[in-house]
């Protein structure tokens, strides 16, 4: 545990500075009122109050009562929000964040259990970073409060009571660190755990095929049971500190009525007094107690968030965010291009390749299964970086610096192309989602025309509307590659790469499209993978790996 960890959780509170303040006043005028209460008792048992119920005194004491009722509930609302708006505004960051990480850091972490993450982690900060915290602060002030309140009462027992609080202070150390480090294995095992039931879901279907389902809810228990041992692990931590701290406030609490009751009979205590001493210290535990219990939270937040954190902070495994820029499509060279996926040293897949991709032509790129044609359309998307050699189009390399502009106009076409699981517009233009002007949506009924891909959408339940289900699952994968084909000319892309574009579609269907494709995409680059020679008729140019 770091002191800039501390900083870090914290600074999160820094844009609503201002609602801080608004809560934090409303937390303060609490806490004032709250001090009060035992002040009052001690009026009452002396017999200093109005006998008459509908004295003055009461009434101003029943106001007293409505306004606090009222601050109080302001006051839980005001930390609620601002818990609210930190935790949103946490999650965007996180999600955009997870957005520009590159291909590589998607081959190495699980995309379930990175969703997961920013749902649950970000929870655990909400309440400990605002409700929690203000009622840690209010705590804090009651306390202090209090014991100011207490000396006044009787200095000998306040003094004695002194003398504990050191104790109280070591053992919540003790708890906090044991808390943080369960707490980080407890929240590790429970992305785990949902991680594995994402996969099993996900591959629902094989498990029914194969009648897998005793060894998929195996897997499932035995990550479910290692993060109910984590959990377990960390309320007994919990539960023995709270042990410990309600034999100290009994023990206390008993001492302080003993000697309590020898200053009443040597007459240097009322009993109103010790009535309300004995309430001031009652508040006194149960604040120190909350201030206890917050600490072992923010602790537990400390060590469950740290993954989140790190995501933010490494920088490495991002994809620069540079301003686009008009770029100039040329011929592809692909110049002494050596290439292994990261991590993945010993398997090389190209050595010192060389190519001449000729612009405004179509080239088939072809070659058996494995060779590493879609890898060399990934290269050409800067999903990944040659480890050697040089990537020329025109007269500019691509590098990480440039490739946003370049991919600005690339369309790529999969064997199975990826969908939202949204609606069939949102695939074709998500950055319009449900409300096209009329021209935009003339624009996607064109396109879908002419990729085939009209006539079905028309008969889907609500048309353009519908939802296609997770990864366009509702759709067959002829639909689905239609569906790609119009987003591709939706782009009005200078290079056009098609991967096994047409393997998922009927000799009807195929042929259309490769005319429609033939006549539409006329002066432009099209790459087009293949494990067939002649997929389009007239293609200019063949690169066999
Ligand atoms: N993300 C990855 N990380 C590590 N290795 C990978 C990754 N993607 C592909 N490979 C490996 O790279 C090699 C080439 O794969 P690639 O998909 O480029 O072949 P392909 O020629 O397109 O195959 P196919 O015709 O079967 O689609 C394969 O051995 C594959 O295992």
């Amino acid at each position: 545990m770091k002191y800039s960890e501390h900083k870090q959780r914290l600074g999160l509170l820094f844009p609503f500075k201002y609602d801080v303040c608004i809560a934090l006043t409303f937390m303060l005028i609490t806490a004032a009122a709250q001090l009060m209460l035992p002040k009052i008792v001690n009026y009452y048992v002396d017999g200093n109050a109005p006998p008459s119920l509908f004295d003055i005194f009461h009434i101003l004491v029943l106001i007293a009562i409505i306004i606090f009722s009222i601050i109080s509930a302001v006051r839980f609302y005001l930390f609620e929000k601002l818990g609210i708006k930190v935790i949103t505004r946490l999650r965007l960051k996180l999600h955009k964040t997870l957005l520009i990480k590159t291909a590589s850091y998607y081959d190495k972490n699980n995309i379930a259990e990175l969703a997961g993450r920013i749902q649950s982690d970000t929870q655990t900060l909400k309440d400990v970073l605002t409700t929690s915290a203000a009622l840690a602060l209010r705590s804090a002030v009651v306390a202090i409060g209090c014991i100011i309140m207490m000396f006044t009462l009787s200095t000998m027992l306040s003094l004695i009571l002194l003398f504990c609080i050191p104790i109280f202070i070591l053992a919540t150390k003790m708890l906090s660190k044991k808390v943080e480090a369960l707490s980080e294995s407890e929240q590790n095992a429970l992305a785990k755990t949902n991680k594995i039931a994402f996969d099993n879901l996900n591959c629902h279907t094989l498990i029914k095929l194969y009648n897998w389902f005793g060894s998929s809810q195996k897997r499932y228990s035995k990550t479910n049971s290692h993060y109910a041992l984590c959990a377990k692990k960390t309320a007994s931590a919990i539960a023995i500190f709270q042990g410990f701290f309600n034999f100290l406030i009994f023990s206390i609490l008993i001492l302080m009525l003993i000697i309590g009751s020898h200053l009443i009979q040597q007459k240097n205590l009322t009993i109103g007094e010790l009535a309300s001493y004995v309430l001031y210290l009652g508040m006194t535990f149960t604040s120190l107690n909350m201030l206890a219990g917050f600490w072992a939270e923010w602790m537990h937040s400390l060590g469950a968030t740290r993954y989140l954190f790190d995501l933010l902070k490494s920088e490495s495994d991002i994809e620069p965010q540079l301003p686009l820029k008009k770029v100039a499509f040329g011929d592809i060279y692909f110049e002494n291009i050596s290439f292994h996926y990261p991590g993945h040293a010993t398997q090389l897949i190209f050595d010192k390749l060389n190519l001449h991709i000729k612009h405004g032509q179509t080239t088939i790129i072809s070659g058996p299964s494995g060779n590493g044609k879609s890898t060399l359309a990934k290269l050409l998307l800067g999903y990944y970086l040659p480890t050697e050699g040089k990537i020329r189009i025109g007269n500019l390399y691509l590098t990480s610096q440039n490739i946003k502009s370049y991919r600005n106009s690339i369309a790529y076409v999969e064997q199975d192309p990826i969908l939202f699981s949204s609606s069939v517009l949102e695939n074709l233009i998500p950055e319009v989602g449900l409300t096209p002007t009329k021209l935009q949506m003339e624009k996607v009924i064109a396109a879908c025309k002419k990729a085939n891909a009209h006539s079905f959408i028309s008969q889907l339940p609500q048309g353009y509307n519908t939802k296609i289900g997770d990864r366009g699952g509702l759709l067959s994968g002829g639909q689905k590659q239609r569906i790609a084909i119009a987003r591709a000319f939706l782009q009005e892309p200078e290079l056009v790469i098609l991967d096994e574009f047409t393997s998922a579609l009927d000799k009807e269907n195929q042929y259309s499209i490769e005319q429609a494709i033939k006549n539409l995409l006329i002066g432009k680059t099209v790459i087009i993978i293949s494990h067939k020679h002649s997929q389009i008729n007239g293609a200019e140019n063949l690169i066999q790996l």
